[in-house]
């Protein structure tokens, strides 16, 4: 048992999927996995373990936003010994040639959140994806046929920006997407020497103002979820 997870050493895989949503990872155990067993219902973060194609996978949810993702991870490396971690989230485009419900591989991500400006006492560190996995994903979606954008998001934490136009900055900058937890996963991997990767399927469009509904983004991603799957058991 850890501070937030009701599980014992060894109820959890050494690859893992994180959605924020936690009603993302019921969905993905209820629908991908074989034999799911829930392991955590501490504060409805559900986390749950079972086989993927015979390979033991856990999916958990984080919770929104860097603070809460960073006590699920820390837990997970510290005291689940976590080897391969792999966000599955949305996000928001802010590039004309990245659509709504396109998928994300997010090779590094930029972040404003002060978690990094405590640890790195105002220097710069460049959370970035580990290589092998952000491969293995590419490989997987494009074998598939589908058409995965690679390359920086921002992690923000604020959903809500006092100025709604701050997207553009990061845009112009060439970043694919907002969302708000991938910069401390790579952060915390890093630190602790794991493997990372976020995979992230575009929710809405700070340009075109479309939008998905909570139903469609817990249970209708699915591209992303069987290309994190894959990507774990590799
Ligand atoms: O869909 P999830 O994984 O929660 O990710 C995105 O959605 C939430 C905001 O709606 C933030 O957590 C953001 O990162
Ligand atoms: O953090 C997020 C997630 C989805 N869409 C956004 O605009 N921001």
């Amino acid at each position: 048992m850890s501070i937030h997870i009701a599980a014992k050493k060894g109820d959890i895989a050494e690859a893992i999927l994180l959605p924020g949503d936690p009603l993302r990872a019921k969905f993905i155990a209820e629908n991908f996995l074989e034999n799911p067993v829930q392991y955590n219902d501490v504060r409805n973060i559900l986390g749950y373990t079972g086989t993927y194609k015979g390979k033991k996978v856990s999916v958990q949810g984080t919770g929104m936003g860097i603070p809460s993702i960073s006590i699920y991870v820390n837990e997970l490396f510290r005291e689940y010994d976590v080897k391969r971690a792999i966000r599955i989230g949305t996000a928001g485009t802010i590039q004309k040639d990245v659509k709504v419900r396109d998928m994300v591989l997010a090779m590094s991500a930029c972040t404003d959140s002060g978690a990094n400006n405590i640890r790195f006492g105002g220097r710069s560190f460049a959370p970035t994806a580990t290589f092998s996995l952000l491969k293995k994903a590419y490989e997987v979606a494009v074998q598939k046929g589908w058409d995965p954008k690679v390359g920086s998001v921002v992690s923000s934490d604020m959903f809500y920006t006092e100025d709604p136009e701050e997207w553009k900055m990061w845009a112009k900058y060439g970043v694919l997407g907002l969302e708000m937890e991938a910069a401390e996963l790579y952060t915390l991997a890093a630190k602790y020497g794991r493997e990372c990767l976020a995979i992230l399927t575009i929710s809405d469009s700070m340009i075109s103002h479309e939008v998905t509904t909570a139903e469609e983004r817990q249970t209708t991603f699915t591209q992303m979820m069987e290309v994190a799957l894959e990507t774990a058991i590799s």
